[in-house]
This record gives C-alpha cells, structure tokens and sequence, in this order.
C-alpha cells in the first residue's frame, strides 16, 4: 500500500517551473530513493513534503490525510521526519538532551524546554532518547556538547532526533553529503539496520554507493519531471536515465 501519494505537483519560482507534473508513490516499509542532476527539482519536491513550500497545483497525501497547506509542525505531528542536508542541532546541548528535545516537542507541540521540569517523563523519555542514542552507536559521547562532533556523528545525531518520534515517513536529503567513504559506509549500515523497523524512506542521494546500497526503488528527476520508476536494476539500465546523467558516468 502507498504510504505517499504525489499527484500532478507543480511549482515554479517566477516563471521557472522547478516542479512539472511530478507523480510518485511510495510504498509503505520500503526505501525509495529521488535521484537526478543538480537542479533537477529533488529537494523542491521534498520541501513540499514538509510544508516548506506549498505546490502551485497538485496534491500530496500521507496516510490519506492531504499534507498541502499543513504547517511543518503539523506535518511533523503526522509522523513525518526529516534530516537536513545541514544538521539541526543544538549545539550548545548534550547528546542526550538533543535527542530528548523532539519527544517533548511531539507531544507538547511546540520545543518547549521547560517542559523537562517533570520527572517521570523525563525519565521515561531519557530512556528512549538513551536507546536511539546506543541504536546510533553514540552512547558513550551522549553527554558530550553537540557543537564539538564530527560532521558524521552530527548527522547520526540529527537521525536520533528523528527515530525517536518514532516517524513512519523518513525523509533524508543528502544523508551521507561530506563524508569520507568509512562514514558513509557506517551511515549505510545504521540506515540497514533501522530499516529493519520498517520504517518508510525517502532518501535524495547524488552517491549512487548509498543509493544502490538502500534503495528498493528508484524515481529519477530531470528538470522538474520524473523521467523514469523502477527497481534499481532496471533503472541502472535505463537509457533515458543515463542520458540524463550525460553517458552514465554517475552510474
Ligand atoms: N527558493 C527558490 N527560488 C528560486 N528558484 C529556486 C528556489 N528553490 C529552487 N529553485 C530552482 O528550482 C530548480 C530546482 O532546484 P532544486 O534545489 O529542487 O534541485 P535539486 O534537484 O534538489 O538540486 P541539487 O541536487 O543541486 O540539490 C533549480 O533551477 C533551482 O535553482
């Protein structure tokens, strides 16, 4: 069953139409990876997911409930997360207290930081953020200051600021953007493992090592338009694909 129904989206940004009829489903429980040239409308399409920006026409659907016109909070509330290309964190904070932050803004509706004053959640919600924190293998530096990770570990953290409000729809832009090839392999074995929660993904990747490592289907852009669905085999294959990437030299 779709998880996300993306029906005829379009954007433009004074008269650039960034979005061009895009159509998409995505399968609940499986990883499905937007790939496409620089410019090719990924992260607009993203944005529209999270309310960032708002389609000209179209509808996007999670679960059945129309996401156009909800606010990023609502959105998030809905169960949809998303890791930034450039982490969000705080980076004055703890690990821990990062990773505990979500759960109460989840539930309060707003980062509400005084909201930690009452014990008992905080120790059930420490618990949790504990867990995620191991899952992400960051236990040992969980209260260290966020600001004083490296790049890879700040991006692991953001991923458990996500997992623990426990989202059905995952959306990663760029997960592994930066990182020396020993990161990004760890980044892909940690996305394996949680992929067995069955979490839905939607991950935008222009590192085809992490895309073929992930996906279980493929949807390319070019300019605006998805111009090829499939496994990734199939896409891997696809001549209109290797066009679009001038001669396959990405593949
Ligand atoms: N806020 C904006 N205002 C004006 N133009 C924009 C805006 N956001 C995106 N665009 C334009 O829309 C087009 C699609 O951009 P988008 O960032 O979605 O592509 P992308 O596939 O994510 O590219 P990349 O892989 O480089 O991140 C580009 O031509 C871009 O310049």
């Amino acid at each position: 069953m779709a998880i996300l129904r993306v029906n005829t989206v379009n954007k433009s940004f004074r008269g650039l139409r960034a979005l061009d009829d895009v159509n998409l489903e995505v399968e609940e429980g499986t990883v499905h990876a937007i790939i496409g040239p620089n410019g090719a409308g990924k992260s607009t399409l993203l944005n529209c997911f999270v309310g960032r920006l708002t389609p000209d026409t179209g509808s996007v659907v999670f679960g059945g409930q129309s996401l156009v016109g909800l606010s990023p909070h609502e959105i998030n509330q809905a169960g949809v997360a998303r890791v930034f290309q450039t982490p969000e964190i705080f980076g004055d904070l703890s690990l821990i207290e990062n990773v505990m932050i979500p759960t109460f803004a989840r539930r309060d509706g707003a980062f509400r930081v005084n909201a930690w004053s009452r014990a008992d959640a905080q120790a059930e919600v420490r618990e949790k953020a504990e867990h995620v924190l191991a899952e992400m293998g960051l236990a040992d530096q969980r209260d260290a200051v966020a600001a004083t990770l490296s790049r890879g570990d700040k991006r692991r953290l953001e991923l458990a600021m996500c997992l623990v409000q426990d989202p059905r729809l995952l959306l990663l832009d760029e997960p592994t953007a930066g990182m020396s090839r020993a990161d990004t392999n760890r980044t892909i074995e940690l996305l394996q493992r949680i992929g067995e929660r069955g979490i839905t993904k939607i991950i935008i990747e222009h590192d085809m090592h992490v895309v073929f490592s992930l996906a279980d289907r493929i949807s390319v852009m070019a300019q605006g338009s998805v111009i090829a669905e499939g496994e990734p085999d199939a896409i891997k294959n696809d001549p209109r694909v290797r066009e679009a990437y001038l001669g396959g030299a990405h593949l």
